[in-house]
């Protein structure tokens, strides 16, 4: 026990029993990680290696006991095993305290090949997608499914669903039917005479009828299905746990993803006013920003991506394990191996190579080229979904979480100026600690100086 077992990537060296568990700090195991990593490569072993999953969030440290942890930190090898054996390395290492908590309903915890992944997949993948993320579809969608479930016994998961289009697009043109467009029939009931061909209102209507009657009669018959085949309905148990994954998966992540933006702003205030310009240019005074505006803030997405590489919410990933031996380019891996894909993206020795002064907060570096590397650097494994993971067990509240963080993030710098508060002594504002300690407890303090901005009608 303790020793590294033949063929498996070069590490750090071994103590007996305990391998290089004793290695390892407390807290921010990323750095440590980052170090092991600059010694020993993209990829590296350690056996029977504690691993403590490092968020910079407070709430969130798992304590995962392992025989083997793989640490990949180079871009070319999360390609080659996360997104090519994407299946293999899609599974998690059991958690014993994490059975105990969720009797083995969390999506996230649960294996690859279990019943609750493979169901809460694809539930999410209905409601997370990023059609159904537009909110104000997601509304339509909701207030539809609520009443279709109480009326025909069935929801709509989905915005697709021919369901929700057909009746939706008969709303539109009931409107349509309704607006003045309509010559006023009631008023002057001789119009009723008026031939079809001369009155293209009456077509419209009977069309209306024609599709009202194909949605009605067809969800109807779904109904009358449903009562005799229970197989769509997924557990209610799975149903209620994956509400509560998403809550915890979701909401600690982007309010850190925020608040980093926010301390970024702080203590970068030349950037913070080259972000309040770009807003006051593209969005005004007259109205607060709004999700489409996002398109057209570059500087505010880079910003924000910088923040994602400076100072990432997640920088150890989720470990993945392995099922199957792999064979890879990289190396040979074995069947329930834990793979930890690090992303402490500023210190990694491969990182290194690939950024302009790497430990510097530059937004800019993403106008210049799509991933923020430097000309000539090979950036062809990087990719913007990075911060949410890799291969199959990528997060699938991405897209949620970039419309809500992004509009928060619109509305926090239309609104307000950041800045450290005033240290009585010195007369200047007070020094911004970006070390990793200041994430927690989070010091910074704000203020709203644009009172004129937040005080304006918005609609
Ligand atoms: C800034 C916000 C977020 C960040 C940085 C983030 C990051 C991550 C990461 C790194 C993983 C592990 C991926 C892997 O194993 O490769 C993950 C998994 C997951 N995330 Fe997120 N996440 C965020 C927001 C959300 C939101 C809003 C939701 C849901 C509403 C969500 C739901 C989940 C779920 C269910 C998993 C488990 C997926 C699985 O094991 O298959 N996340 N997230």
């Amino acid at each position: 026990t303790g020793q590294r077992e033949k063929g498996l990537p070069p590490g750090p060296p071994t103590r007996p029993v305990f391998g290089n568990a004793l290695d390892l700090p407390n807290e921010h195991v990323a750095i440590k990680f980052t170090d092991w990593a600059k010694e020993y490569g993209g990829i590296y072993s350690s056996p029977d290696l504690l691993l403590m999953t490092d968020t910079n969030v407070s709430i969130l440290k798992l304590k995962i006991a392992h025989n083997t942890a793989i640490v990949i930190s180079d871009m070319t090898v999360v390609k080659e095993l996360m997104d090519m054996h994407a299946a293999e390395t899609a599974d998690r290492s059991q958690v014993y305290i994490g059975e105990i908590v969720t009797d083995g309903f969390h999506m996230a915890l649960a294996p690859y090949a279990s019943d609750v992944w493979k169901i809460s997949k694809k539930a999410l993948q209905s409601f997370l997608s990023p059609q159904a993320v537009d909110f104000y579809k997601h509304i339509q969608r909701a207030t539809f499914s609520f009443t279709t479930s109480v009326v025909f016994g069935r929801r709509c998961p989905s915005y697709q669903s021919n369901d929700l289009h057909e009746f939706f697009e008969s709303v539109r043109l009931w409107m349509k039917l309704a607006s003045s467009e309509t010559p006023p029939v009631d008023l002057f009931p001789i119009l009723k005479y008026v031939p079809e061909k001369w009155a293209s209102w009456k077509s419209l209507a009977k069309q209306i009828r024609t599709m009202q009657h194909k949605i009605y009669s067809r969800m109807l018959h779904q109904c009358e299905q449903l009562a005799n085949d229970e197989s769509e309905d997924f557990s209610s148990f799975i149903e209620q746990h994956l509400g509560g994954v998403c809550l915890e998966a979701g909401s600690e992540t982007t309010s850190a993803l925020v608040l980093l933006v926010l301390h970024c702003l702080v203590a970068f205030p030349k950037e913070q006013r080259r972000c309040q310009e770009e807003i006051d240019r593209v969005v005004g005074l007259g109205r607060s920003p709004v999700i489409s505006d996002y398109a057209n803030l570059p500087y505010i997405q880079a910003f924000v991506k910088e923040v994602h590489r400076f100072r990432p919410v997640a920088p150890l990933n989720m470990p993945h394990s392995t099922t199957t031996d792999i064979a890879g380019e990289c190396c040979i891996i074995q069947a329930r191996v834990n793979l930890e894909a690090i992303f402490e993206l500023m210190v990694l020795n491969i990182i290194l190579d690939s950024f302009y002064h790497p430990e510097e907060f530059l937004p800019g570096r993403y106008l210049e080229s799509e991933y923020g590397t430097k000309p000539g650097a090979n950036g062809q494994d990087f990719r913007h979904s990075l911060p949410f993971g890799s291969g199959k067990r990528l997060c699938p509240g991405m897209n949620l979480a970039t419309t809500s963080a992004s509009l928060h993030i619109m509305n926090l710098i239309w609104a307000f100026d950041f800045s450290t508060p005033i240290d009585p002594i010195t007369g200047e504002p007070k020094a911004v600690n970006l070390g990793l300690e200041s994430y927690n407890p989070y010091e910074q303090h704000l203020y709203d100086e644009d009172i004129e901005k937040s005080n304006s009608d918005s609609p």
